[in-house]
């Protein structure tokens, strides 16, 4: 782990995640494997917003100049970043498209034809697309990308900012319980004027921090006032009859969160996975001794009938050494491994090897379901907490503002630095001196600091 992002980038390959040899800056490949943790992770996400009343919906990619350009904070933000289709075949467009950065301006170019009355609010909607921005920084594997494969956006209209404020409570605590469940730790920020989304009137972020001790956007959620609204003039009737503009919020996800679960969970064997996300969650190996296969191939296969409507469980069968196998599923973070041999049967014993804490005991077959119950949540909470420990190790709370002292403590001890708020170094300036990121305001143990970090 000494050198993090070689490590990073050789598990993406021999985890069989991803397949970064596209010949594109900035895109990958999803291999079969990596897709499943990225299903399984989004299926959490979606089933999160579908219980709070979120509808998914899915809008075009493509979206024309002048649509992309009617919000002046919004374009100005992203014309750097932004790609342009100029033809269709070899006849040259009337009006360039771009390919979405992110969907405000189609989104809310139809919520003008959905809003009429109060009535027709809340609207809570979603999609999970792929989205484009031309990222000139250093592009990484899942983390910075050019084609971001897996973007997760929301947008919320409300009859009232009241309404619209906890629309951003709500969001932000189906982030925070969303990034618990990935065992993902994270640092929420305000961040600061000079740092917000474009368009937006304030912008809360989830940083979490890698091994590097370098911090990673991997969530934000912002209230949008009525900024858009007044642009794409989503007005409404209110209750008295007089007139409105609806009040939004957005926030937003990406393909960062696998990338955490991979960076912050992994060690020296390779992946370690959070059951919920994992590919298989158990692995069955049947150890063939000479003479005696039988035995130990159908004690498996009945092992594996009684568990595979409970839980993603897979037989390996290959025939290899089980050593090779042991390795494999290690590298590829499987949470559980049931091993069985002829002597193990006859004594009616599994053996239970959990990836997490590397620990390996023996059961009574019998108890089996009672045990991959308990032994499931105990992983669960010893990949969080494992985690915790590491993000916590990497805060440093200083007393005061001094940039020798700040600058000191982000270059040995990395991580995030949190220094008490005061609005006089809370400025652009300060970020230049200290040649760190300002993430923003946090609050931390019932009190506001200014947190510093280096980002990636
Ligand atoms: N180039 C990128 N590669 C991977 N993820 C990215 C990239 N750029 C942004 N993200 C992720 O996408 C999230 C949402 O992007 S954003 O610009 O902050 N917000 C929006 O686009 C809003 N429309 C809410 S979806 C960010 O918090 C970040 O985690």
């Amino acid at each position: 782990m000494e050198n993090f992002s070689e490590w990073y980038h050789n598990i993406l390959e021999t985890a069989g995640i991803y397949d970064l040899r596209y010949p594109l800056k900035g895109c990958g490949v999803y291999l079969p494997y990596g897709f499943k943790i990225r299903r399984y992770a989004f299926e959490a996400i979606r089933d999160m917003l579908d219980e709070s009343n979120h509808d998914e919906a899915l809008f075009p990619m493509l979206i024309p100049e002048d649509l992309l350009a009617k919000e002046g904070e919004h374009i100005k933000g992203f014309e750097e970043e932004v790609y342009w289709v100029t033809h269709g075949g070899t006849t040259p467009l009337d009006v360039k498209l771009a390919l979405r950065p992110t969907s405000e301006t189609p989104i809310y170019h139809m919520m003008k034809l959905w809003i009429k009355v109060h009535t027709d609010l809340p609207i809570k909607i979603y999609q999970i697309v792929n989205s484009f921005r031309y990222e000139t920084k250093h592009t990484r594997p899942l983390i910075r990308l050019r084609e971001i494969m897996t973007f997760k956006e929301a947008h919320t209209a409300h009859s009232t900012s009241e309404e619209a404020e906890a629309q951003v409570q709500t969001a932000l605590n189906i982030y925070k319980t969303f990034f618990d469940r990935m065992g993902v730790p994270t640092i929420v920020s305000q961040r600061p004027e000079w740092d917000k989304f474009p368009g937006a009137d304030y912008t809360m972020a989830f940083d979490t921090i890698f091994p590097d001790g370098k911090t990673m956007q991997i969530g934000t959620v912002h209230n949008l006032g009525q900024h858009f609204a007044k642009t794409f003039e989503l007005e409404f009737e209110t209750p008295e009859g007089g007139k409105d503009y609806a009040y939004q919020t957005c926030y937003g996800i990406s393909d960062r969160i696998i990338a955490s679960i991979i960076a912050l969970h992994g060690d020296e064997k390779g992946l370690i996975l959070p059951p919920e996300v994992a590919p298989h969650q158990i692995i069955i190996i049947p150890l063939l001794f000479k003479g005696k296969e039988e035995i130990a191939m159908n004690k498996a296969k009945e092992i594996y009938k009684s568990l595979k409507n409970t839980y993603r469980v897979k037989l390996d069968d290959r025939d290899i050494r089980p050593g090779k196998k042991f390795n494999d599923w290690e590298l590829k973070g499987a949470p559980i491994r049931i091993e069985l041999g002829p002597r193990d049967i006859e004594n009616n014993k599994l053996t239970i090897y959990r990836r997490d804490t590397g620990e390996k005991f023996q059961i009574d077959e019998d108890n089996l379901l009672n045990e991959l119950n308990t032994l499931i949540d105990s992983i669960e909470n010893t990949i969080k907490e494992k985690a915790e420990q590491k993000v916590k190790s990497f805060i440093t709370i200083l007393d005061n503002h001094d940039v020798n002292n700040i600058k000191e403590t982000l270059s040995t001890k990395k991580g995030v630095v949190l220094v008490p708020y005061d609005e006089n170094i809370y400025t652009e300036e300060f970020e230049e001196e200290i040649d760190a990121s300002v993430l923003g305001t946090t609050e931390y143990d019932g009190k506001k600091y200014i947190s510093i970090a280096k980002t990636y």
